[in-house]
């Protein structure tokens, strides 16, 4: 009987114990189950929030009596303008517009109530037609009510998944919902591991066995309608060494590239031959690359339509190769002069004139002879830029310009397609590196040289918005790319020019845009030397002159043969004085005439 006792006190003693852990305990479980549908419901709560507020100062404004009541009004209105402010900066057009009408409407109705009382029809009014303002809302932000029965039957797996706590990621529901199920773009596709971004968001998205990565590309257009997005904010990317089946996508719900960003100093790396030139709309930087260690020298293309910011790039190019005393730069201005006026007394060769032009690429192409030795004599390998031995960088800004045949005037750029051919093929392995600028990024600029088209492809390519839709861009990896150099906008949502904007051929296929600098002619430059072999090659005069081997318009064909004829002899003249054999092979080398210009050259030569 005793015992019976000792065990109905203990169970009464527990039982107590209990009865308070047992209520703290549900208060915890409603504490988090209202957390939890305060989060997942505070979207759709806000328009109730925003009518409760403006009845609020409403309220207190015709609490108070003189000017007192302007008060609480006053601090309402600049909290409605400073909401709407935020929205018109970070929100959809959708959003903007329905911000602005509800700002409005409660600016308003705090007016109202401030004048006929909160207690009256007017409040009631207001709730009325609040709630007819919220519909469009709740309407747009209508999301299925997410199951959590695991959530709540197995603490477990809630506790294996933190991820799950706060219910299911809103983006991942809109994906299976518009995206993934059967019958939309890519059905069976997944999107997973979402992360944040400080511009928007990133996830991997994992399709069925069987397609690959490129599908979702080409379902770009429904991605950005799915997420209420403008044009060129869906980014896809492989994901290096990852199966075909799984790719990157990068969703930016803000433009970063919009900002200007500016660049600040020099920045070549003389251990990597690198420095940042562009960066990308997730903010990582690109680099432009002038050489790799160990593997010599690598070519440029920027291309872009007039002020699409292509001189700019080469002005970045050119700063980063005058500060440095490993880069020797040369300057070739195909707008003749125009172009990089304030470069002309700031590198040792500046050429103007398509006549400059040829006489500073001869020089490059003896030069290069030179080097063949001095890598001849350290047993084969590259040219490793160094302050004794720099990069020869030769920049040739407008350079369609040069290398196109001018059918109007019939004249024949063959000579100068040869010698940078000739650079670009060799360059390489003596220090020598050719920085192209045209309008469009096709062979067809490049005066239908396939063989320069590949070897720049082999180096730095930078693509910035052009016009029309080309063929044969060069902006391509083989991947579909995220768009058309073309489809690129001329100004940004806020109306400021999209200049520097653009794609650079890398492993990252995302919009970018350059860095700018603003006053390229007030950087330092460092006196950078020739190697001892280069500068005992006699440096050619630029005389400006434009007349010679480049037809002008009043000049007839058969004067223009003539005197293209005289320049061509008194090149011969000059390679034969130089130590070229007389043989058309090799003064074809030495000068880049073509064979037939050779031919009545030394005709003429031999009278
Ligand atoms: N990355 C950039 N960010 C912001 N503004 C830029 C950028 N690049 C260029 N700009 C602006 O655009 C203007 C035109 O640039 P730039 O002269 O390089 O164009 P372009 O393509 O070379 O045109 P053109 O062939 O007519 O000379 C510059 O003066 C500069 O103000």
């Amino acid at each position: 009987m005793k015992q019976m006792t000792r065990v109905a006190a203990q169970d009464v003693e527990t039982s107590t114990a209990e009865g308070p852990k047992q209520s703290t305990e549900a208060a915890i479980e409603l504490g988090k189950e209202a957390l939890r549908l305060g989060k997942r419901w505070r979207r759709q709560a806000l328009p109730l929030a925003g009518i409760g507020a403006t009845h609020a100062i409403g309220a207190t404004a015709s609490a108070l009596s003189g000017p007192a009541a302007l008060v609480p009004v006053a601090a309402g209105w600049a909290a409605s303008a400073g909401a709407y402010g935020y929205v018109h900066q970070r929100a959809s057009r959708w959003n903007r517009v329905y911000a602005g009408t509800a700002a409005v409407s409660s600016a308003g109705w705090q007016a109202a109530l401030a004048l006929d009382g909160s207690a009256g029809i007017a409040a009631s009014l207001l709730w009325a037609s609040g709630a007819a303002l919220s519909i469009p809302w709740w309407v747009r932000h209508t999301e299925p009510e997410p199951d959590i029965t695991a959530e709540k039957t197995s603490p477990a797996a809630h506790m294996a998944l933190p991820a799950v706590t706060s219910g299911p990621d809103p983006r991942i529901e809109r994906w299976d919902t518009y995206i993934g199920a059967t019958g939309k773009a890519l059905p069976g596709s997944n999107l997973k591991q979402v992360s944040e971004l400080p511009f928007g968001w990133r996830g991997v998205v994992e399709l069925n066995i069987g397609e690959h990565w490129h599908s979702i590309m080409k379902a770009q257009q429904t991605i950005l309608s799915v997420y209420d997005l403008p044009d060129g904010r869906v980014f896809v990317e492989a994901i290096p060494g990852a199966s075909v089946r799984t790719a990157q996508i990068t969703v930016l719900t803000r433009d970063p590239l919009q900002a200007v960003v500016r660049w600040e100093k020099p920045q070549l790396d003389p251990a990597t031959g690198t420095f940042p030139l562009m960066t990308t709309a997730d903010g990582e930087m690109l680099h432009y690359r002038f050489w790799w260690p160990g593997g010599g020298a690598t070519h440029g293309l920027v291309s872009g339509v007039n002020g699409s910011g292509k001189t700019k790039v080469l002005d970045l190019i050119l700063t980063e190769a005058a500060a440095s005393d490993r880069v020797y730069p040369l300057i070739v201005d195909g707008g003749e002069g125009a172009s990089l006026p304030h470069w002309r007394d700031r590198v040792k060769l500046f050429a103007e004139t398509p006549q400059d032009a040829r006489k500073l690429l001869r020089y490059a192409l003896r030069l290069m002879d030179r080097r063949r030795k001095v890598v001849k004599r350290q047993g084969g390998g590259s040219v490793e830029p160094s302050p004794d031995m720099p990069l020869i960088a030769i920049v040739m800004d407008e350079a369609h310009k040069l290398l196109m045949n001018d059918e109007d005037t019939g004249t024949d750029n063959g000579d100068v397609r040869r010698m940078c051919e000739k650079l670009a093929q060799e360059g390489r392995k003596y220090g020598i590196a050719l920085v192209l600028a045209t309008q469009v990024p096709s062979a067809k600029q490049l005066g239908g040289s396939t063989v320069l088209r590949d070897q720049l492809k082999g180096g730095t390519v930078v693509g910035l918005r052009v016009t029309e839709r080309t063929s044969g861009n060069m902006i391509s990896s083989g991947a579909p790319m995220p768009e058309g150099l073309h489809e690129l906008p001329a100004v940004f949502p806020d109306g400021k020019p999209t200049r520097g904007l653009g794609y650079m051929l890398t492993e990252r296929m995302m919009r970018a845009r350059s860095l700018l600098i603003e006053n390229p002619e007030r950087q330092s430059i460092t006196a950078t030397r020739l190697d001892t072999d280069c500068a005992s090659e006699a440096v050619p005069t630029m005389t400006g002159d434009s007349e010679d081997l480049f037809v002008d318009e009043q000049v007839s064909p058969r004067e223009a043969e003539s005197s293209s004829d005289d320049a061509s002899e008194q090149l011969i003249e000059e390679a034969i004085e130089a130590g070229t054999h007389a043989d058309p092979l090799s003064l074809m080398q030495a000068t880049g005439l073509s064979l037939s210009q050779v031919r009545r050259a030394l005709a003429k030569h031999g009278k």
